[in-house]
């Protein structure tokens, strides 16, 4: 008796009999204590009365279907308990329900008929998470940080980026799914990255999908892999990054761009865990923790209907917002030492020091490629100038990125060509000069590739 009450009840809320059963026996071997509840005003008595770590909750009670009670209930449980996570379970077809449950204070949902392994991870994850929330011991400093974490290839002391360092290591270890929000250069892969390092799956694969660059047609085969002969050009079998995930973390960078019928097809996966290979009829799960990101705004896409709701609330049980470089000028004093002293010695070359004057320089500016813009500054400056000390004219024409660089009297007369135009001219001039390596071009392009691919399908470029 004792021993059952240490273990972590859970409150579990469904008028059908035959749901409450079977959850409960699958608590109760997986060392839960379930606590059941048929109606909504028992679900509120039991959570007075007992001691309850998470609620799982269904969203219709009775025979109405519209889940207003499931809201209902939901309300009352936020009031009463706060504390608490709540998941709910919905059938598919309502998923937009469990959406609204999630802006009320659900921290998940589940839906009907569900994966036993699914319940008992989005448990854990839940439990984890209230756990980390009351950890007193919030670090303050980059040192605390790093005692803890390791968080070594990530430079700056920013407090904004102290607070996303720490909410990395109160989540990193959970199974929660990531979502990374920032503009282009802000770092976002290398976030991704930390929070596989520092996760109980580092020992996996991180395995990173650039899903900007991935045609709408190409998308099941990429991700789900094929058998040889599932279509015409399935010339041999194909391992699919989720395939190749398991056991570890898939990041999906760029996810913003997916287009309207992968990201059905993307929020299945999520949701069950489960998927068939082109080709084949088996059913294969998976085990993989998602950090996605992207530099679009995904509210706003979300607002326009242009990104599915559903397949946005599965992606950021918790959110990280990289502010922009301009908004952390602390940090590039340390990133400039950083940056110089390793490119120093790339090239073999002396590493040069920074005149005050110049370093104020390049607090001040505005940085609109961020993080991996000011890496190339110092790059170029570091090659050009050859000098011990970099002075404010070493980097004042090199500051704004490649385009003022440009001399204008190599460009064409005015009205010769648009904007478009020249965009195309340098995009395929660049592909001939690095022989169609497409990192290599976004770098000298100063874009991301997924910046690039976007453009090559905007031109109807095939590099
Ligand atoms: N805090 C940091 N410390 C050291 N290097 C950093 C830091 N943040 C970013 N970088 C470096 O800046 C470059 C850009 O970072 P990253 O690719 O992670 O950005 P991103 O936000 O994913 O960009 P994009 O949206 O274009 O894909 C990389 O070379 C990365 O190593």
């Amino acid at each position: 008796m004792e021993a059952s009450a240490k273990k972590p009840g859970v409150l579990i809320v469904d008028d059908d009999p035959s749901v409450t059963v079977s959850l409960s026996l699958l608590l109760k071997n997986n060392g839960y204590r379930p606590i059941v509840a048929h109606t909504p005003d028992r679900a509120l008595a039991s959570l007075r009365e007992e001691r309850v770590e998470a609620v799982l909750q269904d969203m219709n009670f009775s025979r109405k279907t519209t889940g207003e009670e499931g809201l209902n209930l939901l309300a009352d449980i936020r009031a009463e308990q706060p504390q608490v996570p709540v998941i709910l379970m919905t059938a598919w077809g309502s998923i937009a329900l469990a959406v609204k449950g999630i802006k009320a204070g659900a921290l998940d949902f589940l839906t009907k008929p569900w994966q036993n392994d699914q319940v008992l991870r989005l448990l854990e994850t839940a439990r984890e998470l209230a756990a980390g929330t009351t950890d007193p011991a919030e670090p303050s400093s980059r040192e605390s940080l790093d005692q803890r974490f390791d968080f070594s290839r990530i430079v700056g002391a920013s407090d904004s980026l102290l607070r996303i360092l720490a909410t990395i290591g109160r989540v990193a270890h959970t199974d929660a799914s990531v979502l990374i929000l920032g503009e282009s250069g802000t770092g976002k892969e290398l976030i991704a990255d930390a929070i596989h390092r520092n996760s109980k799956r580092a020992r996996g694969p991180f395995v990173k999908v650039n899903l900007g660059g991935i045609a709408a047609s190409l998308f099941e085969s990429e991700m789900f892999g094929h058998l040889r002969g599932a279509f015409t050009d399935a010339v041999s079998d194909r391992k699919g990054r989720f395939t190749q995930a398991h056991g570890g973390s898939i990041f999906l960078d760029e996810i913003g761009d997916l287009d309207p019928g992968s990201q059905v097809k993307m929020l299945r996966v999520l949701q069950d865990r489960r998927y068939e290979v082109l080709g084949s009829s088996r059913t294969i799960s998976v085990d993989t923790r998602v950090v996605s990101a992207t530099n679009r705004n995904l509210d706003a896409m979300v607002r326009e209907g242009s990104f599915r709701e559903d397949l946005f609330y599965r992606l950021n049980l918790i959110t990280l917002e990289l502010p922009p470089l301009r908004e952390r000028p602390e940090d590039i004093p340390l990133l400039v030492n950083h940056f110089l002293g390793h490119l120093a010695q790339s090239y073999g070359l002396e590493r040069p020091q920074v005149a005050p004057a110049a370093m104020k320089m390049l607090q001040r500016h505005a940085w609109p490629g961020n993080i991996r813009h000011l890496k190339q500054v110092l790059e170029r400056a570091l090659l050009i100038s050859g000098k011990d000390m970099l002075e404010p004219e070493d980097f004042r024409q090199h500051q704004t990125g490649p385009a003022t660089e440009t001399p204008t009297d190599v460009l064409p007369p005015v009205g010769d060509m648009t904007l478009e135009e020249i965009e195309k001219a340098m995009i395929l001039k660049s592909l001939k000069h690095f022989e169609g390596n497409v990192t290599k071009v976004a770098s000298s392009l100063g874009i991301s590739r997924a910046a690039l691919y976007r453009r090559f399908e905007k031109h109807g470029i095939c590099p």
